[in-house]
């Protein structure tokens, strides 16, 4: 498009990337210290992530009080663990709270300083906008794109392949041998659901995973392990979860659910990678409900041929295999991100801010809890400076 048909805007304070949690959280901590900004999204509404890409049971796993965005709590009669509906609606009574207004259907394709950030994005008529601003937050999440694996033989499977992102229910695999690739959070509760609208599940586990109980001695055992790490160290807390873990829901190794050799917690802060809690999904691989089955090593017409040699049909096949940042491919000349991964090169609690102006919200790995961290660090950061500018124009 030629230059003279893109329209430029001029943003004064900061422009943020991204309508989601991190998005609201950075934007009403802006608000609050008087701080105007703009949001832009690709999508058409808040929370894009969890309105469109989430399946039904979707449930929060941590209980509300780690779940909640900075200076607005849930309200009293939402229960301990939110539904998904319950956190959406949250999210829509947070942005009206704080007045926050995005901008929508703006998808943004590259972001540049040369003295002020330039971040260009696409409508869904293709027409293109400049926003030219001082500081730019990147708020586009660690779930941004989906990852799908590419697996010899593929394009022969007859029947769908989907991402879990577009699974809401069981309702259309009633009696359908479903193949779930991916034993996460997602995957573990695909399989689960599947199992509850009689449909006839297998899951891959490539490698190792930790499933633990979602509560424990009456607690949340997120609410636990962080309670125990105020006395103890991490090893420590990680031997007693697993204790309880074992005591709870067996040797999970002896169906196929070997653990990883670094605990529990330890992997968490260490690699980002969550636990598994358990909502009964052992449980059903116990009873035989749910088979655990290798490593794919090839899509064939009707089926999946496993590294063991093994051949199963298949009717579907639902690809939980989890999703990464999109940062690298919009975000040109920076030090904060790395170009490998699309998250910030140093872990938390650093990563957060970069040179010019730059800033990440929600590259923790640390869930909604490590949003609000990251909103409330950006906000009081960018403070200083706007209270620089404004006694500078005085
Ligand atoms: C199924 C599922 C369940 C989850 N449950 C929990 C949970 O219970 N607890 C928890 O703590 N975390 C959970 N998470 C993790 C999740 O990452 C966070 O809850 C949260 O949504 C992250 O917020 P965010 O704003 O950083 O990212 P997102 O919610 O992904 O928001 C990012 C926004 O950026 C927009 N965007 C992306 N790229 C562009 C672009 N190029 N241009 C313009 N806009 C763009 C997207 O449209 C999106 O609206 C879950 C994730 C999934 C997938
Ligand atoms: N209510 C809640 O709190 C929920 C939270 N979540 C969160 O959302 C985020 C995303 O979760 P999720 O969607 O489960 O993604 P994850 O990245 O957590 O899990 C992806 C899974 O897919 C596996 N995988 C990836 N590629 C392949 C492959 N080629 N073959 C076989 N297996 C493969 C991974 O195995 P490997 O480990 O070997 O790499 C891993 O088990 C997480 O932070 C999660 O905690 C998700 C659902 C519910
Ligand atoms: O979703 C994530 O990645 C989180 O960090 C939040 C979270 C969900 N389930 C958990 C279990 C243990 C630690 C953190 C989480």
């Amino acid at each position: 498009m030629s230059e003279s048909k893109r329209r430029d805007v001029w943003v004064d304070g900061p422009v943020i990337i991204g309508a989601g949690p991190s998005g609201l959280a950075t934007a009403a901590c802006l608000k609050e210290k008087g701080i105007p900004s703009l949001i832009i999204d690709r999508s058409n509404c808040i929370a894009s992530l969890w309105k469109l890409k989430t399946y039904d049971r979707l449930k929060l796993h941590l209980p509300k009080i780690f779940c909640m965005l900075p200076l607005m709590p849930f309200p009293a009669s939402c229960p301990n663990y939110p539904t998904k509906q319950d956190f959406v609606t949250y999210m829509e009574d947070y942005a009206r709270h704080f007045n926050l207004e995005p901008e929508f259907n703006q998808t943004v394709v590259s972001a540049r300083f040369d003295g002020f950030w330039r971040v260009t994005t696409v409508g869904i008529k293709m027409e293109e906008r400049e926003y030219v601003c001082q500081w730019l937050i990147v708020a586009t999440g660690e779930n941004a794109e989906e990852v799908v694996p590419e697996f010899e033989g593929m394009d022969e499977f007859v029947g769908p392949i989907t991402h879990s992102s577009s699974y809401k229910s069981g309702d259309s695999f009633q009696s359908k041998r479903v193949l779930v690739v991916g034993c996460g959070n997602s995957g573990m509760e695909v399989a689960l659901d599947l199992c509850n609208s009689k449909a006839r599940p297998s899951l891959v586990v490539r490698d190792s995973v930790h499933v633990l109980p979602q509560e424990m001695l009456g607690i949340s055992t997120f609410g636990l392990a962080t309670k125990l790490l105020r006395w103890f160290p991490v090893r420590l807390v990680d031997r007693f979860l697993l204790a309880i873990s074992h005591f709870r829901l067996g040797n999970t190794a002896k169906l196929g659910l070997k653990r990883p050799n670094l605990g529990p917690i330890e992997l968490k802060i260490t690699m980002g990678k969550t636990p598994v809690l358990d909502f009964g999904t052992v449980e059903n691989i116990r009873k035989g409900n749910i088979k655990v089955v290798p490593r794919i090593k090839k899509f064939m017409r009707h089926g999946v041929e496993f590294v063991d040699g093994t051949v199963k049909n298949f009717d579907a096949i639902i690809l939980a295999t989890g999703y990464r940042s999109n940062v690298p491919a919009w975000l040109k000349g920076n030090d904060l991100f790395s170009e490998k991964d699309g998250f910030p090169k140093e872990s938390f609690p650093k990563g957060w801010k970069g040179e010019n102006g730059l800033y990440a919200a929600g590259f923790t790995k640390r869930g909604l809890l490590g949003i609000s961290f990251d909103a409330k660090r950006i906000a009081d950061d960018i403070e200083t400076c706007w209270n620089i500018k404004g006694k500078a124009n005085q």
